[in-house]
């Protein structure tokens, strides 16, 4: 059986050895007394997931459930050379970026009658089939297209050959468990395995693998095969965004040459010993700012654990990043094209 680094221990090692980026304790303190508030209040909860964001499905059955896995099976590099230049799907008169172009895509396609989340379509689409689900709305093709029909034809092989098709039966022969089902992904899905050498140590971040065990939890709304008892065990997911974020907040710093490589738009390579410290700091920042949190709470005699995790928080300081874009545009994100995220 493969051995697969845990991704927080992953993160203390990164942020212990880091050159180019610090984790600010003090920052992530007062980002925890800032979030304390609004930790308790509705949107900070699993609700939220559905409640906020009119792609995500209404249901919570093994459609919404295969939803989930086609989205996060794509859910990598989506950010556009210029910002004025960019890959937008328009659905329901509305125009979408990003991420959400990616789900307004899905939707359009279903929408369409093309059973886009079935693993038996998607198991043998044609290159020119992808190309037409997720067809753009400008003249900005959406990027990775090549590698993202290898990995639906991969994936979509796998369930169909060991799952019996559906990412729900890998769910419930999960007991509950969101690290046995995590597993189970990286073990048997290649294109999940996020990993990295760090200071000659494999270390690990598995963003998708542990974002689709989260939207799975949020899909399935905490309850039945969704009910993960472990749910805290996950970290955030070390995506593009998430850093950008914690150095606004001043969480989380970068050295004047990173932040001067970042400002010219280097393109990294996945696994740059840059990259791979944003990413591993972001985790850790965003440990100790849950621990923060929790610590708040206690001193107030309210057990919180159910209410505060990694993924919640995660949750909200991305949307957090979605709408404060213009006050974050400063704050360079780094720039890597890989399906990891
Ligand atoms: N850490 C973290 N990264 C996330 C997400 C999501 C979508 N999840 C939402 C869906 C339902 C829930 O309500 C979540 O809010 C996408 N990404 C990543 O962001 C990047 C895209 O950014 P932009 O170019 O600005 O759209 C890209 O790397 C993508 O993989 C998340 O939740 N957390």
């Amino acid at each position: 059986m493969e051995v697969f680094p845990s991704p927080l221990e992953s993160a203390k090692f990164i942020a212990e050895h880091s050159k180019d980026v610090s984790v600010d304790e003090e920052g992530a303190r007062r980002v925890a007394e800032s979030l304390f508030d609004k930790a308790s209040a509705a949107e900070f909860g699993l609700a939220g997931w559905k409640s906020l964001h009119e792609l995500n499905p209404r249901a919570a059955d093994k459609e919404a459930v295969d939803w989930v896995f086609l989205v996060d099976t794509l859910n990598f590099s989506f950010w556009s050379e210029q910002e004025e230049r960019k890959y937008l799907v328009k659905y329901k008169n509305k125009t979408y970026s990003g991420y959400w172009s990616l789900c307004a895509a899905v939707n359009r396609a279903l929408d369409e009658g093309i059973p886009i989340t079935s693993a038996s379509y998607f198991a043998t689409m044609t290159l020119d089939q992808v190309r037409h689900v997720f067809r753009s709305d400008t003249e900005v093709p959406l990027p990775l297209i090549e590698e993202r029909h290898r990995v639906l034809n991969e994936s979509g092989i796998i369930l169909l050959e060991k799952f019996g098709g559906s990412f729900l039966t890998c769910v419930k022969m999960c007991e509950k468990s969101a690290q046995k089902l995590l597993h189970l992904i990286l073990e048997n899905f290649p294109s999940y395995r996020d990993e990295a050498v760090f200071e000659k140590k494999k270390v690990s971040f598995y963003k998708r693998a542990q974002i689709l065990v989260a939207d799975t939890w949020s899909v399935l709304e905490g309850k039945g095969d969704g009910s993960f008892d472990d749910i805290s065990s996950l970290t955030i997911f070390a995506d593009y965004r998430i850093p950008q974020v914690l150095v606004h907040l001043k969480a989380m710093k970068y050295s004047e040459e990173l932040m001067k490589k970042l400002r010219e738009g280097k393109l990294f390579q996945s696994g740059d010993k840059e990259e791979v410290e944003i990413r591993g700091c972001s985790i850790w920042c965003c440990a100790l700012i849950c621990k923060h949190l929790q610590e708040l709470y206690q001193k107030k005699g309210q057990d919180m654990h159910e209410k505060i995790n990694a993924v919640l928080l995660d949750y909200y300081l991305w949307d957090y990043a979605r709408d404060h874009r213009e006050d974050m545009k400063d704050i360079p994100f780094h720039r890597v094209r890989c399906i990891y995220y």
